[in-house]
This record gives structure tokens, sequence and C-alpha cells, in this order.
């Protein structure tokens, strides 16, 4: 395979370190990285220096990202989670000059079960409720994770209906019975679990549970590469996982 550079946006995070080592382990070259604290100056060096960016920071770091990458014609893997509306359509603007590729989850494995998700949802009808309930470690920010919400628009997308039309986030107190077609999010935080998802379709007297664990972080950090691997060299657009894997 051909070897290229790497930029870490957010390189001394959590998922940052877990790249570098990722990074040397797949024998690339780290071209360096950025965090909070580094100067605008340092982030357009570093676009400019590297074959790709990889970005594991903070939504409110993704505009400059973007414009950094724009202004260097360098593709970005995007995997940072907390977007909203308007960092997606920053997004769909820069992928008219640069290939993107932004997920919510870098791990082959939920991936699959995203398709998997999408296929149970088209095939059982709305009278199977479809919940989904998440658990991370304690120094996460935001919630549901992007995982929960990328699982939750497979599963809008199996039903042909709109996520944000059906989502139900953050019940408490008297909420009235459940909608029928709505899909429930629940996030639990705690100590050190890098990830886990469940998706539960629950019907009248049965149960079908679709689980992903992750055990650490090299497997996002591996995905994450992988996802460069296949990014590097494609034309400007905005790609997916599902695009690395030919789902
Ligand atoms: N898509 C996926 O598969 C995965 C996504 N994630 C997501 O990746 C993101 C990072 O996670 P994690 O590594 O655990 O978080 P951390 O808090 O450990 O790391 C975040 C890093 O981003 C840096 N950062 C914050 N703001 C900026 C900025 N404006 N410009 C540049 N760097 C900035 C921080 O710098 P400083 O320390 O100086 O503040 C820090 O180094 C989260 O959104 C998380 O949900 C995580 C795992 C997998
Ligand atoms: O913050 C994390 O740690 C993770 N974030 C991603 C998410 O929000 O889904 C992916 C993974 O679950 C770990």
């Amino acid at each position: 395979m051909t070897q290229f550079t790497i930029g870490i946006i957010g390189s001394k995070g959590r998922m940052g370190e877990a790249l570098k080592i990722a990074i040397a382990e797949a024998a690339h070259g780290y071209a360096g990285g950025v965090d909070a604290d580094d100067s605008p100056d340092a982030l357009t060096a570093l676009a400019e220096s590297a074959d790709i960016l990889i970005d594991f920071s903070a939504p409110q770091a993704l505009e400059a990202n973007l414009d950094a990458a724009i202004a260097a014609a360098t593709p970005m893997v995007i995997g940072t989670t907390g977007l909203e509306e308007r960092h997606h359509w920053l997004i769909d603007s820069a992928s008219e000059s640069i290939a993107v590729l932004q997920t919510g989850n870098t791990s082959l494995g939920v991936t699959m079960l995203a398709h998997l998700v999408r296929e149970a949802a088209s095939r059982l009808g709305e009278d199977w409720d479809i919940e989904i309930a998440e658990m991370h470690h304690r120094h996460k920010v935001d919630a549901p994770s992007g995982t929960a919400l990328l699982l939750g628009e497979a599963a809008a997308a199996g039903r042909g209906v709109d996520l944000t039309e059906v989502s139900d986030r953050g019940r408490d107190g008297i909420t009235g019975a459940r909608k029928q077609g709505d899909i429930g999010f629940v996030s639990l935080r705690g100590g050190s679990v890098a990830g886990e998802h469940q998706v539960i379709f629950a019907g009248e007297h049965e149960r079908i549970e679709l689980t992903h664990r992750a055990e650490n972080r090299a497997l996002f950090a591996r995905g994450a590469l992988r996802a460069a691997e296949w990014l590097m060299g494609k034309q400007p657009g905005r790609y997916t996982m599902p695009d690395v894997l030919g789902l």
C-alpha cells in the first residue's frame, strides 16, 4: 500500500493519541498535530504539509478545520461528534472542493451494525418499537453519541421517515404513552467504557437486540486510518463509512 502523511486535529486527546499509535503501526507518516491552544497559522501549516487530515476534536473547531483543508486542497476524515445541522451544511459545502469523509463511528463493526439496523427497520412494521441505548466513559461531552444518531438515521432510512420527525430524546416525568413510530434514545455515562450501542426492536411478546461493544479506542483509530487510505486520491465529494466497505 502507498504510504502517506497524516495531520491530526485533536492530536493530544484520547483519539489523537490512539491514532498516533495506529499511524506508526501502519508505517504511515505523522505530519504533526494541532490542539485547542494552537494558532490558526499552525492549522494552516498542518493542512499544507499533510497529505490528509484526520479530525477528532470538537464541533466548534470544524469550520476553521474545513477552511484550512479547502485552502490547502487537502482531503479530510471527520470523526468529531456532537455536530449540528449547520456543521453538516459546512461539510456539504466543503465537499464541493475537497474529498471529505464524515462519520460518527469509524469502527467497521458499527458500520455493519448500521447496515443490519436499516435492513431490520425496513422489514419490521411500525408496531416494532425502536429504542437506541448507548454507554460511554465519564469524559464524553455530547449526547446522544454520534453513533447512536447514525444508528437512528439508519433505522429511520429503513422505515422511509425523517429522523428529526420521529426522534424521542430525554424522557422525563409524565411523558404519556410511547408514540408509535418514534425512535427513542437513552444515554448512559460512566467509568472508562470505550463505547457500547444497542438497538432494540421491541415487538409484541418478543424483542430483537443488536449490540456493538467497542473494547478500546484502537479500533476507532484503525478504522479512521482505513477511511483515510480509502479517501486518498478520491474526487471531491462527501463520503462515509459504508462507501469504504462497499455497503
Ligand atoms: N467517529 C468515531 O469513531 C469516534 C469519534 N470520537 C469523537 O472524537 C472527538 C474527540 O474525542 P476524544 O479524543 O475522546 O476527546 P478528547 O477531549 O480526549 O480530545 C479532544 C482533542 O481535541 C482538541 N481540541 C478541542 N478544541 C479544539 C480546537 N478548537 N482546535 C483543535 N483541537 C481542539 C483538544 O485540545 P485541548 O486538550 O488543548 O483542549 C483535545 O486534544 C469527540 O467528538 C468524540 O465523540 C471519539 C471516538 C471515536
Ligand atoms: O466520545 C467517544 O469516546 C466516542 N464517540 C463516538 C460517538 O459519539 O459515537 C464514537 C465512539 O462511540 C466513542
